[in-house]
Formats: structure tokens, C-alpha cells, sequence
């Protein structure tokens, strides 16, 4: 095909194409949230309906890749682990950060006009949300990775829940229960909770308190380089077929991961 003499410019273009044999992790994160949350009247701490946005966006996501073996989120964001093997966009981080942004920022629209037909999104707060993509060499990274990111889940629930019961129960302004908040640990926020307003942090939702795993289940096979080009084909069709669960598990620890073998396969 005859060039162009402005073809040169291409020259110009950078890929960087993520380490082979590496746990990708991709989060995407609501731009703005809380003016969002605040703007489209979000129940305080949690809003169940808009966290079962997010959850559907995110499935839409799984479906929609393969790759994507669990994801993990809370508040405006969601983690996606792909498969060390993954090859999706040759893992070119440029298109897989882009094309994740945007999907899950289409997908949080298209859901939220379902959740929220009489919440109409205005042009002039649309959701959007950036991702970013680490890549992780061992199971251990990954595994911590998840814990990280449901303890954060846990830390900003009790604040959050601790703060709004003040604010809304006990008629304190934001600043006043900032201060009251100010250096206390877990066990003040329970007990602040318990005693003054009669409420159990431990019977709060657990979907609020400990987040929402999405997992791809199927029937395990061993993956490898030894499988023939027939295997191969045999567990692609496999994980595509597969269907994705959503649990809000206490931890996810050792029980989660032993059990699910495939995921860190
Ligand atoms: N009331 C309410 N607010 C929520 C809920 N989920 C998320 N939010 C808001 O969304 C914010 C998300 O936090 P961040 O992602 O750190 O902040 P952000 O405002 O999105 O800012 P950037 O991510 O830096 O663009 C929270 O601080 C809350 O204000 C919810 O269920 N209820
Ligand atoms: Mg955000
Ligand atoms: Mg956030």
C-alpha cells in the first residue's frame, strides 16, 4: 500500500506492552464521586442501589472478558485481575487502561437508567471514571492486593458509617463529627456507635462492610504450556461459558483462594 508522506508521523506513537507471564491488575475509579453521590442524592453512608450499578457495570465487564478471573469493589471503584497469561490487546497497557475506562464508564450509564429511572444523568455530571493497570509477578502480590483493598473497604465503611450516624442521628454538623472522629481507632468507632446510638457495626450489610467479589467459576482445569492447541480451545470456551458469582466474604483469605484454584492459575 503507497504511503502517504505524512505517514512519518506514526513514528512518533509509543506502546509499552505489559510484561509477559504477569498478574495484570486494572482499578477503575468514579472521577468525582462525591459531588456525583452528592448531586444525585446517594443515601448516606451506602446507597444499595447505586453500589448494584457499579456491580452490574462491572459484570458487564467480566462477560465481555474472559480474561478477567475475579474483581473486586467497593465504594466508586472496582480491582479486575486478568489471567497471567492474558494476551488481550497483545497487553498493550495504552489500550487495555483506555478501553476498561470507558467501558465501565458507558456500562455505569447504562445501568444507572435502569436502577434509576426517575434519576435522569445530566449532561453536566456525567460518570466517569480513569483506571490504571499494575502488574504483580507473584500470588502473593495478588493475594495482598485484595486484602489491601477490602481492609481499605472496611476502615473507610466504619469512618463513614460512624460519621453519618453522628451527623444524621446525633444532629452534629460534618465539622463537629470530624472532630469527635479525629484519632480514634476501630474499637472507639464500635463502641461510639454501640453506645450512644444503640447500633452493632456487625450487623451492618455486609456488602457495605466487606465489599463485592465478583468470581468466574467453572469446572478446573489445569491451564499450562503443555495443554495442545484442542485443550486450549477446550478451557477458553470453558471460561467464556462461565458464570459469574458475586459473594461479600468475611475475608478473602486462604478459604477463598485454596478453593478457587484457577484464579491465580
Ligand atoms: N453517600 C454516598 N456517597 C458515596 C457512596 N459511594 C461513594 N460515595 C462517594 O464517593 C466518594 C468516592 O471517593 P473517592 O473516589 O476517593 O473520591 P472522588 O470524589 O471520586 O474523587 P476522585 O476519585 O479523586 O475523582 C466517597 O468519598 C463518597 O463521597 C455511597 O454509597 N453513598
Ligand atoms: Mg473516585
Ligand atoms: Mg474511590
Amino acid at each position: 500500500m503507497a504511503k502517504s508522506r505524512f505517514e512519518y508521523v506514526k513514528q512518533f506513537e509509543r506502546e509499552n506492552f505489559l510484561l509477559p507471564d504477569t498478574y495484570l491488575i486494572v482499578r477503575v475509579d468514579g472521577k468525582g464521586f462525591h459531588k456525583f453521590s452528592e448531586e444525585y442524592e446517594f443515601s448516606k453512608p451506602n446507597d444499595i442501589r447505586a453500589l448494584k450499578v457499579m456491580n452490574n457495570a462491572a459484570k458487564n465487564l467480566m462477560a465481555q472478558f474472559p480474561d478477567i478471573m475475579m474483581a473486586y469493589g467497593d465504594s466508586d471503584e472496582y480491582s479486575f485481575l486478568l489471567r497471567r497469561k492474558c494476551s488481550l490487546f497483545e497487553r498493550r497497557e495504552m489500550k487495555l487502561v483506555s478501553t476498561f475506562a470507558s467501558f465501565i464508564s458507558v456500562n455505569y450509564l447504562y445501568e444507572w437508567n435502569l436502577e434509576f429511572p426517575e434519576k435522569q444523568i445530566r449532561l453536566e455530571r456525567l460518570p466517569t471514571f480513569d483506571a490504571r493497570i499494575v502488574v504483580y509477578p507473584t500470588i502473593k502480590h495478588i493475594r495482598d492486593y485484595f486484602s489491601w483493598r477490602q481492609v481499605d473497604c472496611h476502615i473507610n465503611n466504619l469512618y463513614n458509617t460512624t460519621f453519618w450516624t453522628l451527623v444524621i442521628k446525633g444532629g452534629m454538623t460534618g465539622r463537629e463529627a470530624e472532630n469527635k472522629l479525629l484519632g480514634t481507632v476501630s474499637s472507639d468507632k464500635n463502641e461510639m456507635l454501640f453506645k450512644e446510638f444503640g447500633i452493632n457495626y456487625n450487623n451492618e450489610s455486609e456488602i457495605f462492610k466487606k465489599g463485592t467479589i465478583l468470581v468466574r467459576e467453572y469446572d478446573y482445569t489445569r491451564e499450562g504450556d503443555d495443554l495442545s492447541k484442542r485443550q486450549q480451545q477446550r478451557v477458553e470456551k470453558q471460561r467464556k461459558k462461565a458464570s459469574i458469582e458475586e459473594y461479600h466474604l468475611d475475608i478473602i483469605g486462604d478459604t477463598f483462594w485454596n478453593e478457587r484454584p484457577w484464579l491465580l492459575e
